[in-house]
């Protein structure tokens, strides 16, 4: 299929929408990014790419490295990740602090703030160096040895941390933090502040439809069940208190970052990462989400 068509005339179509949204300000640094951008870069599972618009400007990912980070600790530690977060959409923003007490400091799922926070927490125990091997885990699974932490980003979100502060005392409270507090939100700020474009952001993503294994090389990340299991909590919880509306209108499982990306997976086909920074009122880009509702209905793709 030609994509790059498709991409042409679902983007007219939105365009010709008002723009709405606004860019995050609550992360300075996010705050100076021109709204007005927009790229998309579909890869398949046979390596072929489709890009249109801004698709090699890198941004900053935020919570869509969220699913690298579960990737890699529900690999190195195994089911018993599960007794520290759940996997219940929590229909809460994706900082929301009110079920966390209610739910004695384990967090719904691991696409909350709060979920993130006790993956960083388990990358910290599991690994001797956790920025660099988090990072080297990043550069194999995209292909790409250059990606980086904004260091820039980290500490701009640093200086506005009031309310992960909030999170991570209440759960280190629970006893479901091990590590010193500081240490893990450096490497959340950290982990958030991966920059990529959408050409790389897709590609890292390959392996969620590829059952687990890298389209380029055939190595294995994860196994087939693990990768099942991560598209089953995207499909749930990637777009936090939006997450039904995602799944009714777009239909593929997916995760999105106030940096405004989003990367939706299509299992055995292809992975799409499309980016605009201006967001909704639930942190999700406005239209990345009416690309992705005009592309899949065009395409008639969707896994259901
Ligand atoms: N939804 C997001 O992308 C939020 C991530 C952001 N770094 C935060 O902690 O608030």
């Amino acid at each position: 299929m030609d994509y790059q068509d498709i991409f042409a005339s679902a983007c007219k179509e939105i365009q010709s929408k008002t723009s709405h949204g606004k860019v995050a300000d609550y992360i300075p640094e996010l705050a100076k990014v021109n709204p007005e951008q927009f790229g998309v870069h579909l890869e398949t599972v046979t390596n072929s790419g489709f890009s249109f618009g801004d698709a090699s400007t890198p941004f900053s990912i935020q919570s869509i490295a969220k699913v690298f980070s579960l990737s890699l600790a529900y690999e190195l530690v195994g089911e018993r990740i599960w007794k520290r977060v759940g996997v219940e959409p929590s229909g809460t923003s994706f900082n929301s602090i009110v079920q966390l007490e209610h739910d004695d400091g384990i967090p719904r799922n691991p696409m909350l703030n709060a979920g993130a926070l006790v993956i960083s927490d388990i990358l910290i125990t599991q690994l001797d160096n956790p920025k660099k091997e988090f990072l080297e885990f990043v550069r194999l699974i995209s292909g790409n040895a250059s990606i980086d932490y904004s260091s820039r980003i980290a500490s701009s979100e640093k200086e506005m941390s009031y309310v992960n502060n909030a999170l991570i005392n209440v759960m280190k409270y629970f006893n479901n933090i091990n590590n010193d507090i500081d240490e893990v939100m450096d490497f959340y700020f950290h982990l958030c502040s991966i920059e990529m474009d959408c050409e790389v952001l897709s590609k890292s993503f390959l392996f969620l439809a590829n059952k687990g294994k890298l389209t380029t090389t055939g190595e294995k990340i994860i196994n087939p069940s693990k990768a099942k299991r991560i598209n089953a909590i995207m499909q749930l919880c990637g777009f936090y208190d939006q997450a039904g509306d995602f799944s009714f209108k777009i239909g593929l499982p997916g995760k999105s970052g106030v940096g405004g990306g989003i990367a939706a997976v299509l299992p055995g086909e292809y992975t799409i990462a499309v980016w605009s920074p201006r967001l909704n009122k639930q942190g999700n880009s406005v239209r990345g989400i009416d690309f992705l509702e005009q592309f899949t209905t065009m395409t008639k793709h969707s896994i259901f």
